[in-house]
């Protein structure tokens, strides 16, 4: 941990890979568990628990977590991890198995502790030329944009590049468009964020006491289909992924009074239609009333973002700015910040 604190801030890297994978069908979901490890070594990390289903493999990482698709790995990390040295080795076993890279998105907020970061990612400029040094010169179609907030220390950083045949591929037209919510949440309040430290000694190992405090907290009503892979760290702290058919969500807790974070991201679809989206950003805020929250919404329709605004405010928080851009093959991005509402 830093000398000022931890740093829940998680730094998140999408890529997608393309190649024709006729023996198994199941592509990325090869790479042994040695090799991930080795992979996350690279990052500073390792696996604390994992699950899978039909779809994805899901791991919880000490920092943060891992999902593995077929062509599609999310892998997102916090405190001091070094998450942009994955990129390499994954383009190198990758490619092992036949396929190449054809889209690379990454993201990130504001860091709560800039000083602490280190390479390559002690400044946005840094990561991003980082990326573009790594990244095969085929994903030609790129933009890096810092989107700023009314907030001073919340912007929302940005960087996508693709190849020509996934961007061709992202602007077929569906009749169900996709969505990713980044939410991150500062200033929880310290009762809830209570609920996320363990007694000492309570006789649990991580997986019962994160069961527990999924339980205990609500997250488990969240999205009450989705089968939850939890962790509770010790003294604090909390990490839980969830899996829906092919839909994941993720919580990661550092509960500590004076850096309390709180993330959650999860996918979804445009055709649940705006009433189970409401319900899942209210009750994400009613596990945590941060004092401030960001919402970063990717779509390639801005809708979403409409009822993003329409359900946190409902819930007692006013929006206090909203910055819209566009990526190539990642699609319009909308980042919204919230206050809670002073009575
Ligand atoms: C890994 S979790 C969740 C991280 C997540 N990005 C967040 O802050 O929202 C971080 C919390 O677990 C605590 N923690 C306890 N032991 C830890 C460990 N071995 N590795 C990482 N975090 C640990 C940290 O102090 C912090 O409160």
């Amino acid at each position: 941990m830093a000398a000022s604190g931890f740093e829940g801030i998680e730094k998140r890297l999408e890529l997608h890979f393309s190649g024709d994978d006729p023996m198994t069908g199941i592509g990325l979901r090869q790479l042994d568990f040695q090799t991930l490890e080795e992979i996350l070594h690279a990052v500073q990390c390792t696996v604390v628990s994992s699950v899978g289903n039909h779809f994805f493999d899901s791991y919880v990482l000490s920092e943060s977590s891992l999902f593995v698709y077929p062509h599609k790995i999310i892998i997102k990390t916090c405190g001091t991890t070094q998450l942009l040295k994955s990129v390499r080795p994954l383009i190198h076993y990758s490619s092992i198995l036949g396929l190449s890279l054809s889209c690379c998105k990454y993201s990130r907020g504001s860091f709560i502790f800039p000083k602490s970061q280190p390479y390559p990612h002690t400044s946005f400029e840094q990561e991003v030329v980082y990326l573009q040094n790594v990244l095969p010169k085929k994903l030609c179609y790129k933009k890096a944009s810092l989107m700023p907030s009314k907030l001073a220390t919340h912007a929302w950083h940005v960087f996508s590049a693709t190849d020509e045949a996934h961007l061709i591929f992202m602007q077929e037209p569906s009749p169900c468009t996709n969505f990713t919510f980044e939410i991150c949440m500062t200033e929880l309040d310290s009762v809830l964020a209570g609920k996320f430290f363990r007694g000492p000694n309570d006789g649990k190992t991580g997986d019962s006491a994160g069961k527990l405090m999924t339980e205990m907290t609500g997250i488990g009503k969240i999205n009450p289909r989705a089968h939850i892979c939890d962790f509770a760290f010790d003294p604090c702290g909390y990490s839980m992924n969830g899996l829906d058919g092919e839909k994941y969500s993720t919580i990661h807790v550092t509960p500590e009074e004076g850096f309390s974070y709180a993330s959650f991201e999860c996918v979804g679809s445009v055709c649940e239609g705006g009433g189970y989206i409401g319900d899942v950003l209210k009750k994400v805020v009613q596990v945590f009333r941060p004092g401030t929250m960001s919402v970063s919404t990717t779509c390639n329709s801005r809708e979403v973002a409409a009822r993003v605004a329409k359900a946190v405010e409902q819930v007692g928080m006013n929006c206090r700015s909203c910055t819209v851009d566009e990526f190539p093959a990642a699609g319009t991005v909308v980042f919204q910040t919230f206050t809670t509402r002073r009575t």
